[in-house]
């Protein structure tokens, strides 16, 4: 049987869909081609949009779903045709669906995370079997069901006997502690690059600042910092997730009402180092023994932000994912590849360490082709 597999994810970026074709036929994993499809303004806009409460959201969320679909078809195909490869050849793909919410944390039975996903229309598209609800069963076990990657981040980049950390930047930001010991402790801590992605729209009319040029010309304001980081998520211990439901726009105007004279490139510096010191701050208290941070996604191509993170973190080499033998934005399609891996043979994806469920489990549901 082919060990072959195809990884998907739109993440809370909502920049478009990452894709790898990846091989787990060896005990290492080796990924063989990416490709990446921008999401249309539209479907941007309408995804964000759904996010939040608003009208006749059902059928706006199927219809979305579609797109979605349709949009994760094409890149199936981008990969195929790149590896000169026939749908048969692939075992199957795993595809992480949009987050539109995510609200794990009750503990009355009504936490619940949902991504817009058309994963039978995946399969009539791409004659692959697709596997996709890959959070639900976590959550129904008790957990967050986020995040999935440090299982993935732990066969990848531990190193026994030294404690190794990896940090994914995507629109939230979450950290794998890879212990010397074995031991895996993962959690969401807390904004990415959704806020600086939002504000930067916002004030230049370009989609994400590149490179962190425009926040590198601005100030951090202190009183500003302060303000931003006094967010109690920040400071909740693990197992913790989160996303926009929280860190969105509304919670950024939220706190700028103070500050309504502040220049927008140095409200961008500001967020920027909200994110930095968010994260050096969780990896000095989780892993102050290890001296490698491994960044990866999009915010691993900010040189800003990475100066930031090394300047918080003297004595750990902080470097990308790529130094360390996978592109940032490969990591978590990656992972999704392999967790359709898992699941296709029925072992489990979940780390209880990591999302407080009550035990780890086979994670998603598989639609053949
Ligand atoms: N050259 C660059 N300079 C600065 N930032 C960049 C650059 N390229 C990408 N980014 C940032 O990375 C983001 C995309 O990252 P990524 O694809 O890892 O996010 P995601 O998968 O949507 O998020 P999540 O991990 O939260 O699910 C962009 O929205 C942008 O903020
Ligand atoms: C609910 C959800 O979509 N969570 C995402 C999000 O994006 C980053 C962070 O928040 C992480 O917890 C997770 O994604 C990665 C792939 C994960 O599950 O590990």
């Amino acid at each position: 049987m082919s060990g072959l597999y195809l990884g998907l994810m739109s993440g809370t970026s909502l920049d478009g869909v990452d894709g790898v074709l990846a091989d787990f036929s060896t005990a290492r994993c080796r990924v063989a081609h990416h490709a990446f499809a921008p999401f249309t303004p539209e479907m941007k806009a309408e995804l964000l949009a759904l996010n939040t409460a608003g009208p006749n959201e059902l059928h706006r969320a199927a219809l979305a779903a579609n797109a979605l679909a349709r949009t994760y078809a094409g890149v199936v195909q981008a990969l195929l045709r790149q590896a000169g490869l026939a749908p048969a050849a692939v075992r199957a793909i795993g595809v992480h669906g949009q987050t539109v919410r995510h609200r794990p944390q009750a503990f009355d039975g009504t936490g619940y995370t949902l991504q817009l996903n058309n994963p039978a229309l995946l399969a009539e598209l791409t004659g692959i079997d697709v596997v996709a609800d890959f959070r639900s069963r976590d959550v129904a076990a008790g957990g967050q069901g986020a995040p999935l990657v440090p299982a993935f981040h732990q066969g990848l980049f531990g190193q026994p006997g030294r404690t190794v950390c990896v940090l994914n930047l995507g629109g939230i930001s979450n950290l794998s502690v890879l212990g010397a010991d074995g031991s895996v402790l993962g959690f969401d801590c807390g904004p990415g690059n959704a806020l600086m992605d939002h504000w930067c729209q916002r004030h230049t009319g370009q989609p994400f600042d590149a490179g962190g040029a425009w926040a590198a010309s601005g100030q951090v304001l202190p009183e500003l910092l302060q303000a931003l980081q006094a967010e109690p998520y920040l400071a909740l211990p693990p197992p913790k997730s989160t996303g926009r439901d929280l860190f969105n726009p509304t919670w950024l105007e939220d706190r700028l009402a103070a500050f309504a004279t502040a220049a927008p490139a140095d409200v961008q510096a500001t967020l920027t180092e909200l994110t930095a010191s968010a994260c050096a701050t969780d990896v000095l208290r989780y892993a102050d023994e290890s001296k490698t941070l491994i960044v990866c996604g999009g915010g691993a191509l900010n040189g800003h932000l990475m100066r930031r993170l090394a300047a918080l973190l003297p004595g750990v080499a902080v470097a990308s994912s790529e130094a360390h033998g996978l592109p940032p934005l490969q990591v978590e399609a990656a992972a999704f590849a392999w967790l359709a891996h898992r699941a296709v043979e029925r072992q489990c994806g979940s780390l209880a360490s990591v999302t407080g469920a009550a035990g780890p489990r086979v994670l998603g549901a598989i639609y053949p082709a």
